[in-house]
């Protein structure tokens, strides 16, 4: 594919947010977005001019009210869904201040890694919640 044809992918940033208790807080993205009524890490794409981990802490302040206080990069992830393609730069979220919530209305929960496959998430998400079933032996 020459530069022309090439589709824009765009770049996302994802946080996998654990609590001291190894689970994961999700959310539910709402009806009007991209991947309606999925649940999601949240997350949401960079700026022009942020990196992904200043993108990744202003996302998480807006969306689920907290303060990232250590993060490390888990994986990226190119996925194309045919009317979007995007690239997930996912960073685990070891440290935070603040309770996560959904700011915007979005449901949202904390889960034992070992029950994340039972909710719906988007289908680039699979290699993530593989990896971190795999990291915790479930
Ligand atoms: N945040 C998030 N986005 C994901 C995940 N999996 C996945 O395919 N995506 C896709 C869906 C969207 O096309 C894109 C993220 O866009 P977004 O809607 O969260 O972006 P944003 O927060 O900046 O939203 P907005 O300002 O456009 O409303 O990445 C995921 O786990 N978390
Ligand atoms: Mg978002």
């Amino acid at each position: 594919m020459n530069t022309e044809t090439a589709k824009k992918s765009v770049l996302v940033a994802v946080g996998v947010i654990e609590n001291t208790d190894g689970e994961i807080f999700i959310c539910r993205r709402g009806a009007s977005q991209h991947q309606a009524h999925k649940w999601e890490f949240p997350g949401g794409k960079v700026e022009a001019g942020e990196t992904v981990a200043q993108a990744l802490a202003r996302e998480l302040e807006e969306e689920v009210g907290i303060r990232v206080t250590d993060c490390r990069p888990f994986m990226r992830i190119e996925h194309d869904y045919g009317d979007k393609q995007v690239t997930l730069d996912i960073h685990k979220v070891t440290a935070f201040s603040g309770e996560p919530h959904g700011l915007e209305g979005q449901p949202s929960r904390w889960v034992p890694v070992s029950e994340l496959h039972s909710y719906d998430f988007p289908a680039a998400n699979s290699p993530i919640v593989d990896k971190l079933q795999t990291e915790t032996g479930n």
